[in-house]
């Protein structure tokens, strides 16, 4: 059964340009995968859809559909616009007993002052939308929301087409079996600029000897064409399967679909208490439990790993030092161990001052020093002049957030653009002092290997 849950009509919403009225409406639904919810827009909604879950895997959402977008082009005020625009959108938004809100999902793109075309043209600094469809699922239980923002004084009729097609979609993602995927077919791949990479390895590894800068994160690409084109529900499948323990999101716009599986928060907001992550520093899993082990420890104890990580740690802690009332850390890493790498992983927490919100915090952390670098203004311009790419929103913030200001922002890395028959995957790694060449390019590899599995490829497994 269907339980209706909420309603609230008409809200009016004053903006520049028109007066929007926001109307919700949730119901309670029995049973339903977010896969196969998510699969039945595909006739009507495909490249207005997103998809996210949580490491933990206790909170999923999907979107079908945009009742709203908000695009912000704004450079770094980007921050500061899209959390404006929400806060008009959804000022009389009344919450019901069940805290099921509208949500906003999307993310900013990793830097705005990069020139370089490509796939990412086109895209703006920052893209959010609410879906026309909302499926939240959160402790095993499963809400669909209806969202109409509009301007519009009569909405009757609308309100009940909605309802309509939105049990059409959900009879459709309850009956419909689960379909099983046949992996994406590669016909060719190829490394864009390895040796410029190579290069640039080097001469950033000696611009940090010169004291120029303290680490810098160097990316790259991996280009893959497919014999056919490729569905979003496909990779998600893939990811789904393959990737259990990282956050995984998917996010269609412009007639591609940016997704990834990403062990990084960048920062999670809950009844004012924030929690942010250190993850920086990395080693590849071993064969067998005890090569695996001795990574780990040798990991652990990795000076040049420990100098990666340590630049992320004092980063993160200033803006929780500035944030938050107080704050809670470990002193040392642990490790953080996912299919196919360990990491250096440092948690951090507090409770948030009054004035701080998501979307500060968003604007304060991005980019760290895990993709970005110390000092953040100089590593910005190295990572521009030697890096022959636009990263879009690979290692950006991508995530949600509701209208009470909770929410959470993974780091958009292990991530790709599918475009059609062809992908784009990106991976890079944190430049230090005594960084050399081949290892960094070994471990771009490594982090290359969720995307590349799930997109049928099995180069260097
Ligand atoms: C830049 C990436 O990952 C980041 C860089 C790491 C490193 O250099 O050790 C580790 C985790 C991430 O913060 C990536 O996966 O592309
Ligand atoms: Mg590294």
């Amino acid at each position: 059964m269907n339980r209706k849950l909420s309603a609230t009509t008409g809200d009016r919403i004053e903006t520049d340009q028109s007066i929007l009225h926001f109307h919700t409406e949730t119901i309670e639904v029995s049973r339903l995968s977010a896969l196969t919810f998510f699969e039945a827009g595909e006739q009507s909604f495909a490249g207005q859809r997103f998809f996210w879950q949580n490491r933990e895997k206790t909170f999923t959402l999907v979107g079908l559909g945009q009742a709203h977008t908000i695009t912000s082009n704004a450079k770094e005020q980007r921050f500061d616009d899209v959390e404006q625009q929400w806060k008009r959108l959804t000022q009389n938004v009344v919450n019901d007993e069940h805290n099921l809100q509208p949500i906003l999902f999307g993310g900013f793109t990793f830097d705005t002052e990069n020139k370089v075309s490509g796939e990412w043209t086109g895209f703006p600094e920052a893209f959010f939308a609410v879906a026309t469809y909302q499926l939240v699922m959160r402790n095993d239980q499963a809400y669909v929301s209806i969202h109409l923002i509009t301007d519009e004084e009569n909405t009757v009729d609308a309100l009940e087409a909605l309802r309509k097609e939105r049990d059409e979609l959900i009879h459709t993602a309850q009956v419909k079996a689960l379909k099983t995927y046949a992996k994406p077919q590669i016909k060719s791949s190829y490394e864009p600029y390895k040796e410029e990479y190579l290069a640039s390895i080097s001469k950033v590894t000696s611009l940090i000897r010169q004291k120029e800068a303290d680490k810098v994160v160097i990316a790259r690409s991996l280009a893959l064409q497919f014999e056919e084109q490729v569905s979003s529900p496909n990779v998600l499948s893939q990811v789904i399967m393959e990737q259990p323990e990282s956050y995984l999101f998917g996010l269609e716009e412009q007639g591609k679909l940016f997704f990834g599986a990403s062990p990084e928060r960048l920062v999670k907001v809950s009844d004012m208490y924030a929690y942010s992550s250190c993850v920086a520093g990395s080693v590849k899993r071993g064969e067998t439990v005890e090569e695996d082990e001795l990574l780990g420890q040798g990991l652990l104890n990795d000076e040049k790993n420990r100098s990666e990580h340590q630049y992320v740690v004092d980063m993160i802690l200033q803006t929780f030092k500035e944030n938050c009332a107080s704050y809670e850390i470990p002193h040392a890493p642990k490790l953080l161990k996912i299919r196919d790498i360990q990491h250096l992983f440092t948690p951090v927490e507090g409770p948030m001052k009054k004035e701080a919100t998501i979307l500060q915090l968003v604007k304060t952390l991005h980019p760290t020093p895990a993709l970005g670098g110390v000092p953040r203004v100089k590593a910005m311009e190295v990572i521009r002049e030697y890096e022959p790419m636009n990263r879009g929103l690979y290692a950006a913030p991508i995530g949600w957030l509701d209208a009470q200001g909770n929410g959470e922002f993974a780091v958009a890395i292990r991530s790709a653009l599918l475009a059609n028959d062809q992908a784009f995957l990106y991976a890079g790694g944190g430049i230090v002092a005594d960084s050399e060449p081949a290892s960094e390019y070994d471990e771009t590899l490594v982090k290359l290997r969720p995307m590349l599995r799930a997109l049928g490829g099995h180069l260097h497994e």
